[in-house]
Order: structure tokens, then sequence, then C-alpha cells
């Protein structure tokens, strides 16, 4: 379509020579979803020496089935320091340290003890080196426990933990500023007076950055003024400014024209894509500015084909969308000349689009569980055809 852009040549522009920001030091307990600068190796072996398994008997293979007498205790952080001889047994808890000489456990419900003597009253263990945790059975020292780009899931900080870090070298978190313009709007949770709505779009995209790792500043409402928005731009702080609404031609969208008095770098506005043809982005100083349609969904799709991607890129996460490839559950007709991103649901392997696309549904837009892509001029589709779509629900997946 004359005169907008196209969405892959916007996003490849968008994204063209930037990098991720700068590592910093965080500790192991605030460090969830962060992002590793480098690989981390272990400073420990796992477990550092043999360790008993089950509560029960250190004792040697060969002398089994018994008895044997028992000649001291191994417990968790106080290992027994003699060596275990032919005949006898060592009393032994769950995570001790094996004794030198033995090389099986019996478990305590398999033993019957009558003062320094152990007998065997079950079937006894199964193998040499049953119930026993060998030395480094999990990592050694000098193993890469997590790898550069890799999120700090919940298991993996224990992993680290255990491999002797307190601390890691993470990506430092791409700090977003949201800007909601309109004097439309009040406050979530505030009841509009006439002719108002809510800001509904403020949380949303708070919630949508801070899944892919984002940090949101929301200074709150800026009302329709030059000088007003002037403002809230000037102070934004971070690396990105997100507007929310005022991006297309109307009297009062003011968005491009203060971008232009504060000096702004314009890099594009206005794309073929639909929900969305308003975005627009820019540079102001050495912050990122995106600006987002005001309507909901536009503005919630081009959030996510555009800034996630950019904060992925900041925060050295990989930037790729969930995508997935489904047979059409009805009949599409044919496409203008806009990527159209068509909210539907997934029945039975089949996508089917809403039937109302209206940018302003934000309740067709909670219930969608894929966006189907519908390129420019796209012919008819009918059931059945492939199509590719995102995946909405597998997006932000910080564990
Ligand atoms: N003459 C033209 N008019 C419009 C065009 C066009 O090309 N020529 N484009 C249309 C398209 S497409 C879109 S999308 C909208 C986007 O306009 P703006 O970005 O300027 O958005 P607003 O006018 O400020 O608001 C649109 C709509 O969204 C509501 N809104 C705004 N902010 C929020 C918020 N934070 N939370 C919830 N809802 C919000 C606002 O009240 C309006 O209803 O322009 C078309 N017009
Ligand atoms: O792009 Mo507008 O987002 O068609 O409603």
């Amino acid at each position: 379509m004359a005169g907008l852009l196209d969405v892959d040549v916007a996003l490849a522009r968008l994204l063209d020579g930037e990098v991720s920001l700068p590592a910093e030091t965080v500790d192991l307990g605030a460090a969830r979803g962060r992002v590793l600068a480098g690989d981390l190796a272990a400073l420990l072996t796992q477990p550092p020496f043999a360790a008993s398994a089950m509560d029960g008997y250190a004792v040697r293979w060969d002398d089994l089935p018994g008895p044997w007498r028992v000649v001291g205790e191994s417990a968790a952080g106080r290992g027994w320091s003699g060596t275990v001889e032919a005949g006898e047994a060592l009393r032994i808890f769950t995570g001790a340290p094996l004794p030198v000489g033995a090389d099986t456990v019996v478990v305590q419900e398999e033993i019957e003890r009558s003062g320094d003597t152990a007998r065997l009253s079950g079937e006894g263990p199964p193998r040499l080196g049953a119930n026993i945790r060998r030395a480094a059975q999990d990592f050694s020292m000098g193993d890469v426990l997590a790898a550069t780009g890799e999120r700090l899931t919940p298991a993996r900080i224990g992993l680290l933990a255990a491999g002797g870090h307190g601390s890691a070298r993470v990506v430092q978190r791409p700090r977003v500023t949201l800007i909601a313009t309109g004097d439309e709007l009040v406050p979530p949770g505030t009841m509009p007076g006439a002719h108002q709505i809510v800001s509904s779009n403020g949380v949303m995209l708070r919630a949508l950055f801070e899944s892919v790792g984002g940090a949101v500043d929301d200074p709150g409402i800026v009302p329709d003024r030059r000088e007003a928005l002037a403002a809230a731009l000037s102070k934004a702080r971070g690396d990105v400014v997100v507007t929310i609404g005022g991006a297309s031609v109307g009297d009062h969208d003011l968005v491009v024209p203060v971008l232009r008095d504060l000096g702004a770098e314009m890099d594009f506005w206005k794309l073929a894509l639909r929900p969305g043809k308003p975005m627009l982005a820019g540079r102001l100083g050495s912050k990122r500015v995106i600006g987002l349609p005001g309507n909901p969904v536009s503005a919630y799709v081009c959030a996510l084909l555009f800034v996630v991607p950019l904060l992925c890129r900041m925060g050295g996460r990989a930037e790729g969308l969930p995508t997935r490839r489904l047979p059409l559950g009805s009949a599409l007709p044919a496409n203008g000349m806009r990527r159209d991103y068509m909210r539907g649901q997934v029945t039975d392997g089949r996508a089917d689009a809403f039937s109302s696309q209206d940018s302003a549904l934000l309740g067709r837009l909670a219930a969608a569980q894929v966006l189907i892509v519908r390129l420019p001029g796209a012919p008819a589709a009918e059931p059945g055809e492939i199509v590719d779509c995102i995946a909405l629900d597998s997006i932000g997946d910080v564990p």
C-alpha cells in the first residue's frame, strides 16, 4: 500500500544495530527470569563426597548377608573417619559421607538391631553400591552449569547455588517508560465520568513487557496538550519510551508533532498492518521511542510485533515470537493490502478467526489463543488451508 511500510522491513529497521545491554551482578535470590551474560561454571563438585542416599547401615557388599558388628555412626555434616573392616557396619544417615571400606548401604527397614549387632531382616540391597550417591554424580568443578543467554529458572538458580555461586552476571533489564495520552482516560480502578474511558492499555502493556523481562515505569496519564506531552517525553527515563494513543492524524493526535518539536529522529510512521497502522518508531536522544496506536488491540499487536522483539534484543533473549502452522477451521476472505493479524481460537487443532476483528474489542483479544497472519493481498482461504499463526498463550513465559 502506497506510503505504508511493510511489517518485516519495519522490524528489521527497528532492530538494526541494536545490541544487548551491559551486564550487572545480581544475588541469586533476586535473579529469577534474568538472562545470563556469560557462562557460569561450577566452583564445586556435587556431591563433594560419596554419600548415603538412605538412612541405614554402610557395609561391604562381600559381607552380605551379615550379620555385622556396628562400629560407629556417620551423620550429615558429621562423618566418621575410621575404616569399615570385614564383618563391620557403620550406622549411617541420608546425606552422610560413606566411610572408607564400605561400598553399599542397607536401608534400616531391612535391619534388625540388637546392641552392637545388626542382622539382615529383609531381602537386602539389590546390588553393589546400592543406596549410595557417588561423588560428582551431579556435576564436577569446572562443568558449565548454565550458558550465556539462558534464563535463570528456579531450578537453574538452585543448580548455580549448589555449584558455589551466590550471585550471577546477568544482562541488564531494558527499562521502559509508558506514556498513555488522552483527555478521555482515567486510571484503572476509577469510575469513568461522562465521555471518559479507563486507560486499560497501560497495565496491559506493563504486564506484557514485564513478562519478557522489561522493567517498566508508568508515570500515569498525560492530557492531550503539546506542552504536557513534551514534558512527559523529556522527563521519561530508561532505554525505551512507549507512548500509547495519539499516534494517528487527528487534531488531538500529538505524538508525531511533539516528537518533531523535540528534535526526535523518526525511523518510520504508518505501517501496512492491521490492526496498528499508525504505529511509529524513532529516537529521542539515546532513547528509542515507540508510538503505539490507542485502540487496545492495535496497541497490543504492535507491542507484540515490535516492542517485545526490541526488549528481547536489549535483554539478551531470543527474539522470535512463538509460531504455529495450523489448518483453518473456516474460510477467510481475501485480504487487503495491509498484513492482518486476526484474533482467533483453536478448536480440535484448527484455527478459526473471530467474526468481529474490531481493534477496540479487548474481550476478543483476551479470548484469542492465536493471531492468524494474513499477508497483504492474500487470496480467500478455504477450510483446511494451512496458515501461519502466532501462539499467544506461550508468550512471555518467565518461569
Ligand atoms: N483519519 C484517520 N483516522 C484514523 C486513522 C487514519 O489513518 N486516518 N487510523 C485509525 C487507526 S487504524 C487507529 S488504530 C486509530 C489510532 O489512533 P491513535 O493512536 O491516535 O489513538 P487515539 O485516537 O488516541 O485512541 C484510539 C482509541 O483508543 C482509545 N485509547 C487510547 N488510549 C487508551 C488507553 N491507554 N487505554 C484504553 N484505550 C485507549 C481511545 O479512547 C480511542 O477510543 O486511529 C484511527 N483513526
Ligand atoms: O490499525 Mo487500527 O489499529 O486498524 O484500528
